[in-house]
């Protein structure tokens, strides 16, 4: 079976932007079994809050995952036909292998490269972090480097590409 979604689709926005509302429509509109892979871990509060709010707002008929490092793993443990895979972000992803010291272009190339023997249509989520002033400290701009580069390499993959703000979902792709 081909869903109207299969293969790789790339949400694209920045915080508060409305993206993972919109990547979950898409993922309900495929009709397929829902899988939800977080790469977010809680670690106070107001992020627990917030986690619980999204598990109540999605419901039953998804299962959640929660993955911060192995996304390989992971999507090949899940990958089925009639699935569809949200993960929800790229850039929590990459945020964890940098506080592991893992090596990020190997991880991510890793990732993409992993993408095309997939069953599963799989949907990321990811924030657009390029978008501002250079920032002043070399972390955030190795992160801000490394979160383009990922995009740049799932979005050539991709069949599919969106850019959402303020709600509104463009599509750069597809
Ligand atoms: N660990 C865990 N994290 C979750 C779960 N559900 C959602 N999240 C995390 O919550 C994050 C998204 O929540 P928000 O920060 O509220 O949304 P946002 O992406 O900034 O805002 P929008 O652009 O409006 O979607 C994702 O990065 C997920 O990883 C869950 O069940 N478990």
């Amino acid at each position: 079976m081909t869903s109207p979604l299969h293969g790789t689709t790339l949400v694209l926005g920045g915080a508060r932007s409305g993206k993972s509302n919109f990547a979950e429509r898409l993922a309900v509109e495929t009709g397929l079994v829902r899988h939800y892979i977080a790469t977010g871990r809680a670690f106070d509060d107001e992020m627990r809050t917030r986690i619980d709010t999204h598990r109540t707002s999605r419901g039953d008929l998804w299962t959640t995952h929660e993955e911060p490092f192995d996304l390989v793993g992971r999507l090949s443990a899940i990958d089925a036909v009639g699935c569809v895979v949200l993960v929800d972000c790229l850039t929590l992803w990459v945020t964890n292998l940098m506080l592991e010291e893992r090596d990020i272009a190997a991880e991510s190339a890793r990732l993409v490269d992993s993408l095309p023997a997939l069953r599963a249509s799989v949907i990321f989520v990811s924030n657009e972090v390029g978008l501002g002033i250079v920032p002043d400290n070399r972390m955030a701009r190795d992160f801000r480097d490394h979160a383009g580069r990922l995009h740049q390499q799932v979005a050539a993959q991709a069949r599919d590409v969106y850019f959402v703000a303020a709600g509104l979902p463009l599509k750069m792709k597809g």
